[in-house]
């Protein structure tokens, strides 16, 4: 962005300044620390002039936004045409409080909905198994069967509000279930809007949740998104995720290469099935975390959207420009979050809600400041949107496109993270002999990611018990006093109500019909079809979770990790 000339004369003044001004203050007054790095532990200058950034070209590196490579935000117009979508996750009883949730957040400003599950719906397990005793409607909402569906969307717009579903290993029945209530209530399915996470490469790495293997699992995966580019395009199939990877304990730069390689090793596998490219790329998703690291959670996103462009052009030969342009949801760091003065969660929310922010996110959840104790009560839950709307009505972070570009240090760390980011990805790239997906199957099978993430994570707590890294009001500035503040209780009759209405579905379908419905999954499955349409037959005639999952194991039993050690 400099010529050769402007460059040597700031050097030169650089040595000046390094020789005059700067040492005379460091023999006066030394600084803080010897050493100073982000929480990924990323050592940062002191300064960083235009010498950092003399080889950056504006036109090839950045950009302008809404054109190639994206460093500078997917749209033109970014939050000046509209506002990023405030989607907290929410989740937790029966179908009816999740829903009464829904409609509480809607009526105070939210502009999408997230659906979070309790443990047995997410393991593809139902309420009366007896491996969900204790766990029913804990985490999140309990749903067995459309029943549950129909209830979870009472009173709610399908074909006008965006929903996400966090789930994984049975997520081709959820969206079945969301297809289906699509269907009973009218609304096209071409009017679909939402997420679905469905990110099954993530589960094997960082997350840990899963039913089949990850081969099985994969093919699964790629059903939804073959299903959904066809019937449901305004749908996003696959939200592929970095923030578990995160909250397992890799740096930003890990928890952006594994999340990327796991979008191109998706990219790969639909490809490989015959579809084209450009058909279902523009549906992809990301989500990434947001650490305390401000600067260097703003240079993720932007390198994130560069590397992406990039990779999409060269090495999958995509042509649209939708299908290059990286979009992604942000959610505040949980693991950032204490128990200890839980308020002091609101400040650390705020900045990496705004890095987020700065970082050009299309949709954003903000933690609650009682997180670390438990689900979010309504009064901490609206807390959290406020911060969202503070900052897109009353910061002016909203007001200008991209704000950080050309900030010398920003700009420096977004070259920095895309070429460690980028040494990954070619390392994944390698282990599976130039496939990014066979990279990353053998590098689940052998351990590689666990081990990666572990050595990370083990690194960061040292760091902390050896007090470099501040946690304010854990290992500095504690109290003695409780500071805990009321919280949520889950109400005791949710497991009882839960099994009743369960109870009452089976009671009422036709089995006949299940049954034939669950044979018909299951000879999609042995023939190798894609397995959507018959799902959706089945979750019509209510057969449940459970069953519809117990097809799958059935046929490919269950998954149990050997992390290289056998
Ligand atoms: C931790 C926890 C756990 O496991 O426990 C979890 O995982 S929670 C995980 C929770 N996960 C999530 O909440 C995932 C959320 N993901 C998403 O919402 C999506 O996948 C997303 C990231 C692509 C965002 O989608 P979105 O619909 O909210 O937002 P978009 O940016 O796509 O905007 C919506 C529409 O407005 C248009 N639009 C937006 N802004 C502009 C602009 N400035 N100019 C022109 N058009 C614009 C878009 O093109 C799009 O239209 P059109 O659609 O027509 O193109």
């Amino acid at each position: 962005m400099y010529d050769d000339e402007d460059l040597e004369e700031i050097r030169d003044a650089g040595q000046q300044w390094d020789a005059e001004t700067l040492e005379p203050t460091l023999e006066r007054r030394g600084e803080r620390q010897d050493r100073f790095a982000t929480v990924s532990n990323h050592e940062v200058d002191r300064l960083y002039t235009p010498d950092d950034v003399g080889d950056l070209d504006y036109l090839e590196d950045l950009g302008f936004p809404g054109e190639e490579p994206y460093t500078r935000g997917p749209y033109p117009t970014m939050y000046r045409g509209r506002t990023w979508t405030m989607r907290q996750f929410a989740g937790f009883g029966t179908a009816e409080e999740t829903n009464e949730r829904f409609h509480y957040l809607i009526d105070e400003g939210q502009t999408g909905l997230s659906v979070a599950f309790d443990m047995p719906s997410l393991m593809g397990l139902d309420s009366d198994d007896p491996m969900s005793e204790g766990e029913i409607g804990k985490e999140g909402v309990a749903v067995d069967t459309l029943r549950d569906m129909e209830i979870l969307f009472d009173g709610i717009d399908l074909a006008e509000i965006s929903t996400s579903f966090t789930i994984n290993p049975s997520a081709p029945v959820i969206y079945a279930m969301y297809v289906a209530l699509a269907d009973q209530r009218g609304v096209s399915r071409e009017q679909l809007r939402g997420t679905l996470q469905n990110d099954m490469f993530k589960e094997f790495i960082a997350q840990k949740e899963w039913v089949i293997p990850p081969e099985p699992s994969l093919d699964l995966v790629t059903d939804v998104l073959e299903f959904s580019t066809a019937e449901t395009p305004k749908f996003h199939p696959i939200s592929v995720s970095g923030y578990h990877i995160r909250e397992a304990g890799s740096t930003a730069v890990q928890e952006l290469a594994f999340t990327l390689a796991d979008g191109f090793g998706y990219v790969e596998d639909a490809v490989d099935r015959g579809l084209d490219v450009d058909e279902f790329a523009p549906r992809l998703s990301f989500f990434f975390n947001c650490h305390n690291s401000f600067f260097e959670e703003i240079a993720k996103f932007r390198a994130a959207r560069r590397i992406y462009a990039r990779v999409m052009d060269d090495w999958y030969d995509a042509e649209a420009d939708e299908s290059k342009r990286l979009k992604f949801h942000t959610q505040t760091a949980g693991q950032s979050l204490t128990a200890q003065q839980p308020l002091n969660n609101v400040a650390r929310v705020t900045i990496q809600a705004l890095a987020g922010v700065l970082g050009g996110t299309q949709s954003l959840h903000t933690n609650s400041f009682d997180e670390a104790l438990a689900l979010p009560s309504e009064k901490a839950v609206r807390v959290a949107l406020r911060t969202q709307q503070i900052i897109a009505e009353e910061s002016g972070a909203a007001d200008i496109v991209d704000p950080m570009g050309g900030s010398f240090a920003v700009e420096t760390l977004t070259n920095e993270i895309e070429e460690r980011t980028m040494r990954y990805i070619e390392e994944i790239r390698e282990m599976g002999d130039g496939s990014v997906r066979d990279g990353i199957l053998n590098g689940i099978g052998d351990g590689y990611f666990h081990r990666e993430i572990q050595d990370a994570s083990y690194e960061y707590q040292e760091r902390v018990e050896r007090g470099e890294e501040v946690v304010v009001g854990v290992n500095k500035y504690t109290l003695e006093e409780d500071t805990s503040p009321d919280t949520l209780k889950i109400d005791e009759t949710t497991a009882e109500r839960q099994l009743g209405r369960l109870a009452n579905v089976k009671a009422e379908r036709d089995d006949a019909a299940v049954a034939e419905a669950l044979d018909a999954v299951r000879e999609a499955s042995e023939r190798g079809e894609n397995t959507i349409p018959s799902l959706v037959d089945a979750v019509k005639a209510y057969a449940t979770m459970g069953e519809i999952m117990s097809v799958f194991e059935e046929r490919y039993g269950a998954y149990s990790e050997s992390l290289g050690l056998a």
